[in-house]
């Protein structure tokens, strides 16, 4: 239950923490004193006949006891919640900092339904161990021991009956709890392999559609959907179990406590308003222990989601890993200088393997893009092409080799001023919940009204737009508005035009437009490529004849390079590309 790294995320609200336990303890000594009034109260009137009146200020002082007991109470959940929520809050934005610098790459190799469930479950699941187990095992180790001393200094038979059956509480827990921490992991793994499962159906319900497999998945719904429905049964019945012998324990021993109070009594060796005062006591003794066992599951929860969410936080970055292998004296260059410039590209005996262990994705690539060219990259299926985008655009670090930027190395300039001199058209681009508006000033968030019109002028958008109900503030994304394929390429190049860089990476979309969308298109890229210098994934061979270059990739290398003229010349790889795309015979 104690988990070190969860406890030191714990400090930065211990102020919080310290007070919901000060609180708490608070309450326990406001308990004791609570019985010692009753007590007296009692015995006072049923053993000494005492009036109404007589004792009146000492209900009044139960009466105000309680009041401050209610009190304390509601302050301790604050203060305990407020430290959850706290840690909560900064453990969510950084994890979710990290899977963004971590950037696309990382994300498109993990279960996306996985990664919500860690960020969203995952993190509340923190709230009961921060806001309940933990204060909880202070106070079961505090509260218990403080109770011992007012019982041991007024009996110390019912005290020795106490200290000896309290531990038995503890002791209990830690033998079931291993058992409880592997069925709650269990249970853990199969709601995030749910979620992950559910996810992938529904983005992929089209294709499950169109091939008649969507009554597959339901069965595969209800195989792993009964497998969290038997691990949370099993946790429940874990539960359950501890529970009963919790209570048990402790009803055994109060009874045991009462027991031997009563026949002391019988026999005149105690006093009625001692006896009183113990009995009331004894559940208080075992009360924080209690609490603490019935808090012991959802505590687990926190600790098993947490061993991921740190799992994601101890990825290195891309940036870590690179700047410890660049020289100090290269960083300190003025490497921001180069981006004001024209600037040349060139890739160095780049290699990269995507997991250790794996033949490279990219052998030995060696290539530049002169300022003002636009260079296509062409080559089958898995011959790494957008490998290479990636790269450039520095969501992936080679394994070896080098790019330059001029003569400076990449991974010495910051990340963040590279990406300003680069707008990226993305194969499928993606489009947020909001307005069109809010869609197009991804390219540049403080754009006017007028010059997202503008930029969605040139992209042949604005045509579009202004024929849909609500023009530019038309809601897209969920629940909103689709627009078509040609439609959101034009939407993402207004954003390119909008933050007009200098250097433009264009993945072309491989799913075929509709004549006049292809059209649009077209035309707009026409008119975004002029005067910048462009890498372009070239997927239709018919819109790479005009490139100023055509790099050739197969198998992760560069195999051919020139013109298209050139190229078509040579009758390689690119000669029988453009014959087959245009179906005919060789
Ligand atoms: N995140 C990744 N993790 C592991 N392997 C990857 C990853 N991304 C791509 N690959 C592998 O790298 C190789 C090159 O992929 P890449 O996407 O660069 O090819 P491509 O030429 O752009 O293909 P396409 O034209 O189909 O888009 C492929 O074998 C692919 O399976």
């Amino acid at each position: 239950m104690f988990n070190k790294r969860l406890i030191r995320e714990g400090k930065s609200v211990w102020g919080f923490l310290s007070l919901t336990v000060g609180l708490n303890i608070g309450i326990a000594l406001l308990a004791v004193l609570q019985a010692w009034f009753f007590s007296s109260i009692v015995a006072r009137v049923f053993l000494e006949g005492a009036s109404l009146k007589a004792v009146w200020n000492s209900l009044i002082m139960i009466l105000g006891i309680f009041g401050i007991r209610a009190v304390f109470q509601w302050c301790s959940e604050i203060c305990a919640f407020e430290a959850s929520s706290r840690i909560r809050i900064s453990l969510r934005e950084r994890l979710l900092n990290h899977i963004m610098f971590l950037g696309p790459m990382y994300a498109r190799g993990e279960r996306s339904g996985e990664l919500i469930t860690t960020v969203v479950d995952g993190i509340e699941a923190l709230e009961d161990y921060f806001s309940k187990s933990l204060p909880q095992m202070v106070l079961a180790a505090g509260i218990p021991l403080l109770i011992l001393i007012f019982v041991f200094s007024l009996d110390w038979k019912s005290g020795l009956i106490l200290l000896l059956t309290g531990p038995l509480i503890p002791i209990f827990m830690m033998l079931i709890g291993k058992m409880a921490e592997k069925k709650s992991l269990q249970q853990w793994q199969s709601l995030s392999w749910m979620s992950a499962h559910f996810l992938d159906i529904l983005q992929g319900l089209t294709t499950l559609k169109a091939f008649g497999r969507a009554k597959d998945q339901i069965h595969v719904i209800e195989r792993v959907s009964d497998s969290f429905r038997k691990t949370t049964l099993s946790v429940l019945r874990v539960a359950f179990l501890s529970a009963l012998v919790l209570e048990f324990l402790a009803t055994i021993s109060t009874a045991l406590v009462a027991v031997t109070i009563g026949l002391r009594l019988v026999n005149g060796t105690l006093s009625y308003s001692s006896g009183l005062f113990l009995l009331l006591l004894a559940p208080e003794f075992y009360t924080p222990l209690r609490n603490l066992g019935l808090n012991f599951h959802a505590g687990l929860s926190g600790i098993n989601a947490a061993v991921r969410i740190f799992e994601i936080l101890d990825l290195p970055l891309m940036n870590e890993i690179k700047q410890q292998t660049v020289n100090d004296d290269f960083i300190a260059k003025s490497q921001d200088q180069v981006l004001l410039s024209n600037f040349n590209i060139s890739f160095k005996q780049v290699g990269l393997t995507y997991q250790a262990g794996e033949t490279p994705t990219l052998k030995g690539i060696n290539f530049s893009i002169n300022s003002g060219e636009k260079i296509a990259l062409v080559g089958p299926s898995g011959a790494g092409k957008t490998s290479i985008a990636q790269l450039l655009l520095r969501f992936i670090a080679p394994a070896s080799g080098q790019v330059f930027v001029n003569e400076t190395l990449l991974d010495t300039i910051s990340v963040e001023k590279w990406r300003d001199q680069i707008a990226y058209v993305p194969q499928n681009p993606h489009l947020f919940a909001g307005s069109i508006a809010e869609n197009i000033r991804f390219g540049r968030s403080s754009a006017t009204l007028e010059e997202v019109v503008r930029a969605a002028q040139e992209a042949s958008a604005n045509e579009f737009i202004m024929n849909l109900p609500d023009g530019y503030q038309t809601h897209l994304g969920e629940g909103g508005t689709r627009l078509s394929g040609g439609q959101a390429q034009r939407i993402a190049l207004a954003r390119a035009f909008l933050k007009d860089a200098p250097l433009l990476i264009l993945d072309e979309a491989t799913s075929n437009l509709d004549l006049e969308s292809e059209y649009f298109v077209q035309e707009a890229l026409q008119r975004l490529l002029r005067g910048r210098t462009a890498l372009i994934i070239a997927h239709r061979l018919d819109t790479v004849f005009q490139a100023s270059r055509i790099l050739v990739m197969d198998q992760g290398q560069i195999i051919e390079e020139g013109t298209h003229e050139e190229l078509m010349e040579v009758q390689g790889l690119y000669f029988r590309m453009v014959k087959e795309y245009r179906g005919e015979l060789l």
